[in-house]
């Protein structure tokens, strides 16, 4: 591999997500559940500017508190630029800011868009020119929403959720987002599922023995309707994380109450995605939620994936 020193600084961006549905099957023998999701990528990045640098490290800027991220070895942008430097046998390593929007452990694929984009920018910075699939092969091991985050636009993703086919969506969906100022733990959330389908909680969807996307979210994708998609939106962590923050019960209702088609629990939570007819109606829905004292924020969907950023 030849080191490259011609770029002083790569810029890469990835986005957030939304899961529009998300069945969650039983437990696989490696430990992760068995799922079958619609994810959509939506206009809410995460900025990775990489350095050349001797060693590894990150630091973190922008509008999302990130003080609880740890900034050593267990932070994902660092997984994955020590992954790819050991795939590429590159000897250097790398200095990485990044300026977050999605918020930090918010269901909405933060991290994993970080290791997204830091492999794209690591990729550039270094010259290491990894083929899309070596890229994917990597995404995967870093986590089960990272190969989304590199691809973006509408998928489908099964077995830990990594696997991806690309699914077929016309138009631009308008989301209005609620951002909490707490988190949810992912492995809670899905510990909890399991805990309530164990004790038969009656609104606990049971587990699928073979999780399928609803062909109904597929149409509605297809159409780019989003009167049809509203209908069909489902996620079966939903039930688990408003257990654990029934906070977020009362957090659905307003919304629904003031324009949303409908509402849903992003991911593992607790950020909860709005659906919109259309821009107006996100603008005064944003401006509601914003009265109320929630943190609110538009966005569109589907997006791009992990790309550089010519500034
Ligand atoms: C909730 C979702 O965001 C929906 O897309 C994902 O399923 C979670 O994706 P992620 O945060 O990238 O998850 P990973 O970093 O791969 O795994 C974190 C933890 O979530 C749980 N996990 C995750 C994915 C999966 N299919 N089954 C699981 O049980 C496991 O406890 C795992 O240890
Ligand atoms: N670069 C990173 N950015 C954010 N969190 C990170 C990062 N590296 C490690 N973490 C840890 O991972 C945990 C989950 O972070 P993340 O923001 O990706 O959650 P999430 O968006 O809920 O994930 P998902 O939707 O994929 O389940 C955080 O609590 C944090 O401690």
């Amino acid at each position: 591999m030849t080191e490259t020193h011609s770029l002083d600084v790569v810029h890469a961006r990835a986005p957030g997500k939304i899961n529009v549905s998300l069945k969650v099957g039983a437990v696989m023998e490696d430990g992760y559940h068995d799922v079958a999701t619609a994810y959509q990528a939506v206009s809410l990045y995460e900025d990775v500017r990489a350095w050349h640098a001797d060693d590894f490290s990150v630091s973190f800027t922008g509008p999302i508190d990130s003080k609880g991220v740890p900034v050593d070895a267990t932070n994902l942008a660092i997984k994955a630029a020590r992954l790819l430097a050991r795939k590429t046998k590159y000897r250097g390593g790398v200095r990485l800011e990044i300026e977050k929007h999605v918020p930090v452990a918010g269901g909405m694929g933060g991290g994993s868009a970080d290791a997204a984009a830091t492999l794209v920018a690591c990729d550039a910075l270094w010259g290491t020119n990894l083929s899309r699939d070596d890229m994917l092969a990597l995404c995967a091991q870093l986590g089960s929403d990272v190969p989304f985050s590199y691809l973006g636009g509408t998928a489908i993703g099964t077995g830990r959720g990594d696997r991806l086919s690309p699914a077929l969506a016309k138009g631009h969906f308008h989301w209005v987002l609620a951002i909490a100022d707490f988190g949810l733990s992912t492995p809670t959330v899905y510990s909890e599922l399991d805990a309530h389908r164990e004790r038969n909680v009656h609104d606990i969807a049971p587990s699928p023995v073979s999780p399928q996307v609803d062909p109904l979210v597929l149409h509605a994708l297809r159409a780019g309707d989003p009167h049809m998609l509203a209908d069909a939106l489902s996620n079966d962590l939903q039930a688990p994380a408003l257990h654990l923050e029934p906070s977020l019960k009362l957090v659905l209702e307003l919304g629904e109450k003031n324009g949303a088609l409908a509402g849903i629990v992003s991911g593992s939570g607790p950020t909860i995605a709005f659906l919109m007819a259309d821009n107006e109606a996100a603008i005064d829905l944003q401006v509601t939620l914003s009265a109320a004292q929630h943190h609110a924020l538009r966005v569109t969907g589907p997006v791009h994936g992990a790309r550089i950023v010519n500034d």
